[in-house]
């Protein structure tokens, strides 16, 4: 397993990394992103909520590289424990790493048979909690909000019919229990937004991201850079927003940077990603 960083060259430009220069990497996963600061002389603060991301970095013994296991909602309290004021460049690469995906026991693909978990962290409520226990109306909402889902109405009520009969315990069977529901009709699997949307709720991915940005601001000096990869349309639309409309900010990135043809055909989880980048005013 490994873990092919998304958009590496186009941002570690964006970071403009300065030889000397503190870095935070909000999202070290397989630290992909940081050795490319580590090799221009910056010195990175790494951050990951996976306890197992962070121990296959630790291994690494990587020189200039502090690691922070934690949630990059609280980057102000972490950085303030280390007795860092503010940092020159911080980099968010969002969501999980190809060693999540490719992991069945962490319960994220539905491909692949596994306890149907999603938890980054390990910790909280998992997916099966909120698929078994939450109510149809909670479950209909979640789909439609953070998968977009269209069909999420039926999907929410077949799930509260096989429940009934017997708690959905993993990835396979709850991807049966949506095409049950919805049928099969177009191009990929009727389950992916299901799948976006459980993963995102159970992680409150979303709120993460506005905390953090929030944060970047606030640690960044005046002409740090902030940049940001993002895989689906509710968090670019934050972060597009957030760069656009805070006053903290200038826009580097008129339009999202994507990854050339090459990379889309080597890199399929690069398909969707966008970069977007500010400086601090
Ligand atoms: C897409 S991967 C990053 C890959 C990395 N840039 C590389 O090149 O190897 C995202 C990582 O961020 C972590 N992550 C996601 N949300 C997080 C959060 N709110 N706080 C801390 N870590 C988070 C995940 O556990 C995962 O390891």
């Amino acid at each position: 397993m490994s873990h092919v960083p998304v958009l590496y060259h186009e941002t570690l430009e964006l970071l403009a990394v300065q030889r000397g220069g503190l870095y935070v990497d909000a999202t070290l996963g397989g630290a992909g992103h940081t050795r490319g600061i580590l090799e221009r002389g910056g010195q990175v603060i790494g951050f990951d909520q996976d306890p197992e991301a962070i121990a296959r970095v630790r291994a690494l013994r990587l020189d200039g590289l502090t690691l922070v296991e934690g949630n990059f909602r609280h980057l102000e309290a972490h950085l303030n424990e280390l007795g860092v004021a503010e940092v020159d460049g911080v980099l968010a690469d969002l969501g999980v790493s190809s060693y999540h995906f490719d992991n069945p026991e962490r319960g994220f693909s539905y491909r692949h048979e596994g306890p149907l978990d999603m938890r980054m962290s390990g910790e909280g409520p998992t997916a099966a909690d909120v698929v078994n226990t939450y109510p149809v109306e909670e479950l209909a909402r979640i789909l439609r909000t953070f998968g977009e889902e269209p069909r999420a109405w039926r999907i929410a009520r077949r799930i509260a019919e096989v429940r009934e009969q017997q708690p959905i315990r993993t990835t396979t069977q709850l991807a049966e229990v949506v095409r049950q529901a919805v049928g099969w009709r177009g191009a990929g699997h009727p389950a992916r937004k299901t799948f976006q949307a459980l993963r995102i709720y159970v992680n409150d991915e979303l709120g993460a991201l506005e905390a953090f940005l929030e944060a970047a601001a606030r640690v960044l000096k005046p002409g740090g850079r902030l940049a940001v990869i993002s895989f689906h349309s509710l968090e670019d639309r934050i972060v597009k927003r957030f760069l656009k409309e805070d006053a903290r900010f200038q826009v580097l990135t008129k339009k999202p940077i994507t990854p050339s043809d090459a990379e889309r055909a080597t890199n399929p989880r690069a398909r969707s990603a966008k970069l977007r980048g500010g400086v601090r005013v």
